[in-house]
């Protein structure tokens, strides 16, 4: 990527941080970012996104600061981000939804317009194109939110448990679209299956620290000797967070 953290500490409430001193390069390619619920994952990607600020530290893409107002602009325009929860613009319809994004992040009204269909045909909604978001079913809406992220070809995609609500032939669908991309990817997902086809690394993140980072293959080889194929990435990820429970 990469998107860097330095020294960064951020909470919602005072004295009570969901990071602390985080100082982490987030890797080039396609990450999956795991942890426990409550571990900070969509917080680290919401400073990520520049949504939230570190209130100490600096959060970085190449030299462009979250803290610096007159990075965030261009910043914003090479990361697209979607968030756990989507907010749909009243009366909006999907399609305007999607190119209204696209114009926020740079675009003129012309081609984020035109670019608003293709994304919504690559998460197979372009037959609901003319339909208000609000009144889509959650997975539905999570879709227009992958399609909203597609739309402005920005280099770096943070995505926040983009499968959640999906049905598993959307599922599928996503992982071809995320196969296809040639952007960084860094997703949040409590789902483990498919990581050695899908992603090159992994982190884990546990109490607001990264217990884990590296490469796919290495992940997985943290499963116990024995392990059942089917449960391997399951008993890995549990490696990880298990050991925080030790250390605890
Ligand atoms: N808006 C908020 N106001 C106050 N505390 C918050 C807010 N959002 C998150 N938190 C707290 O920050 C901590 C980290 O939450 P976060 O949502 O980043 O975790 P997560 O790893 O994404 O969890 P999940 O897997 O459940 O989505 C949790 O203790 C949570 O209660």
């Amino acid at each position: 990527m990469p998107i860097g953290f330095h020294a960064a500490a951020f909470g919602y409430r005072r004295r009570s941080p969901v990071i602390r001193d985080l100082t982490f390069a987030f890797p080039p390619g396609r990450t999956v970012f795991l942890g426990p619920n409550g571990a900070g994952k969509s917080t680290v990607l919401s400073l990520a996104a520049s949504v939230l600020r570190p209130q100490t530290g600096t959060v970085a893409y190449g030299r462009r600061r979250t803290d610096r107002r007159g990075d965030l602009a261009e910043y914003r325009r090479r990361i697209a981000w979607l968030p756990q929860h989507i907010e749909s613009v009243p009366r909006l319809t999907a399609r305007e939804q999607v190119a209204y994004v696209g114009w926020l992040k740079g675009m003129n009204r012309r081609d984020a317009w035109d670019a608003s269909l293709g994304a919504l045909e690559r998460v197979e909604l372009a037959d609901m194109a003319d339909q208000k978001v609000r009144r889509m079913s959650g997975g539905q809406q999570r879709r227009v939110g992958v399609a909203q992220s597609l739309v402005h070809q920005a280099e770096v995609l943070l995505l926040d448990e983009p499968t959640a609500g999906m049905d598993p032939r959307q599922r599928r669908v996503f992982h071809e679209i995320l196969g296809g991309l040639d952007q960084h990817v860094l997703l949040s997902t409590h789902d483990v299956a498919d990581l050695e086809d899908t992603y090159d690394h992994v982190v884990v993140l546990n109490g607001g620290v990264i217990r884990y980072a590296g490469a796919v293959r290495d992940f997985l080889a943290l499963a116990p000797s024995g392990t059942a194929p089917g449960r391997i990435a399951e008993a890995a990820y549990y490696a990880t967070v298990q050991e925080d429970a030790a250390c605890a």
